[in-house]
């Protein structure tokens, strides 16, 4: 077991057999531990804003003018863990919907109780590392009048618990405003749990979101919580939402109205407070039309739409973007760039970026890695780009024949030259390329690695 130094606990109970064993348990992770005899003296006198790390106190100590809530709300830097001395099934459910982190029976769970304190401080950490990522790692101060009122809107909308679609072409940074939603809202201090909904198989991602009891079906060799238990007290992302299948639709809509999950092979539904951001860069309302989105459930999680808009909208920021990526890629390459040549500098103003920030994020990086003494040459334009200007596109180049080889090498050649040219248009990037392949990562990072592909 690793030992704590900083973890700061604070033990409330006027029993003090309950405090000796609570304490005994926990020693183990930490020196900090402190011990008060009730809800009301923890409140007046020993907790101030951030002097406890964690509060473990039974369900019962509480009362209508000291209530759970009430803690959370006072002091939103302390997680609250609850150890019942009598446990009950529904005190559980409100615990946790009330916003505690664990609910847990003295008798029978103590055991597991300093792992659970350090799974939570560690992703506490983590999440106050987003915090910092969002602000230092993207460029949210932006001159563009539509970025701008995207902001604002996802500022406004933060604060309530309306059910959000984000859409835009991919690699506008839809992602990126799920997470400022989630950071300018109340639940920032919880997780936030993104899901690609594209990347699973319809019982993985069902698996994936409500969890599974063991054996519910083959491979279900443990129990799991599902994304959404993750999600309490915070925000679930959804991403690629269009690609969820119409079954597994009319189950996330139950549990959307119910906030209610069930486990696969369980029978128990947990109550979850979570709020949810889906994003999409199909156009949904056509799927509607043709039968392949439900519409009640495409109302139900577009409360409020946000589009983000492309890059290509985007040209007042595009210089800010272009130093922003420059800057970060020498740092992340611990590369110094002395001079852009004329060329490569005329492509980055003038590109209209199809694959939008992710695209200029991914033509910046393959700059800085290729240029030479300090210098970006034209060497860093990309290839497809250079093709295409050459006017000797993947199309033409496939349609020459000059001599006759076997199928099976000429489907080798064949395949090996368009999966590389289709990594070409996506900068690189595998699980975009999957996802217009129409096959799964995986299946494409084989067809590399056979293919000696190089990813440029
Ligand atoms: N404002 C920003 N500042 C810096 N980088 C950004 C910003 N917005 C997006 N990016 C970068 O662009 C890339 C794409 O962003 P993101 O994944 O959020 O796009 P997306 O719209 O969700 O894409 P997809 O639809 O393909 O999932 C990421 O590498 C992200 O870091």
């Amino acid at each position: 077991m690793i030992f704590i130094n900083d973890v700061k606990i604070l033990i409330i109970n006027k029993d003090t057999a309950y405090i000796n064993i609570v304490n005994n348990a926990i020693s183990i992770i930490t020196k900090h531990i402190a011990q008060c005899n009730s809800i009301e003296k923890a409140f007046n006198e020993v907790l101030n804003d951030d002097n406890f790390d964690f509060v473990i106190t039974d369900y019962n100590l509480f009362n209508k003018d000291f209530t759970m809530r009430g803690l959370i709300k006072v002091y939103p830097k302390t997680e609250l863990i609850i150890v019942a001395s009598k446990p009950l099934y529904s005190q559980g459910s409100i615990s946790i919907h009330n916003g505690a982190k664990e609910y847990m029976d003295i008798k029978s769970e103590l055991n597991s109780l300093p792992n659970k304190i350090l799974n939570i401080f560690h992703e506490k950490k983590d999440k106050t590392k987003l915090r910092e990522k969002l602000l230092n790692h993207y460029l949210l101060d932006s001159t563009s009048e539509s970025y701008n009122k995207m902001l604002s809107h996802c500022e406004k909308v933060a604060n309530t618990k309306a059910n959000i679609l984000l859409t835009g072409e991919s690699g506008t940074g839809k992602e990126v405003a799920a997470k400022y939603i989630h950071l300018c809202s109340p639940r920032s201090t919880n997780s936030f749990v993104p899901v690609n909904c594209s990347a699973f198989t319809e019982t993985l991602l069902e698996s994936e979101l409500f969890g599974h009891e063991q054996g519910s079906f083959t491979g279900a060799l443990k129990s799991k919580q599902g994304r959404f238990e993750y999600a309490n007290n915070g925000t679930l992302f959804l991403d690629e939402v269009g690609d969820i299948n119409l079954t597994t639709q009319v189950k996330l809509l139950r549990v959307l109205e119910t906030k209610k999950v069930e486990r696969l092979g369980s029978n128990t539904e947990r109550l979850i407070d979570f709020r949810l951001i889906s994003a999409t860069n199909k156009d949904l309302l056509c799927e509607v039309v043709n039968d392949k989105f439900r519409e009640d459930f495409f109302y139900r999680i577009s409360t409020i739409v946000i589009n983000i808009p492309p890059l290509r909208e985007r040209h007042d920021d595009l210089d800010k973007l272009i130093k922003f990526f420059l800057e970060k890629s020498q740092e992340e390459n611990d590369i110094k760039i002395k001079y852009i040549e004329p060329e490569p500098e005329k492509f980055l103003y003038s590109y209209n970026y199809p694959g939008n920030i992710r695209e200029l994020k991914s033509i910046i990086d393959r700059m800085v890695i290729l240029s030479v003494d300090g210098n970006i040459t034209k060497d860093g334009i990309p290839i497809l780009y250079n093709i295409k200007n050459k006017e000797n596109n993947f199309c033409k180049e496939t349609s020459s024949f000059n001599k006759i080889i076997n199928f099976k090498d000429f489907k080798i050649e064949t395949e090996s030259k368009y999966l590389e040219w289709v990594l070409s248009q996506t900068g690189g990037n595998v699980a975009e390329a999957a996802r217009k392949l129409d096959i799964s990562a995986r299946q494409l990072f084989n067809k590399i690695k056979e293919y000696n592909i190089k990813k440029s």
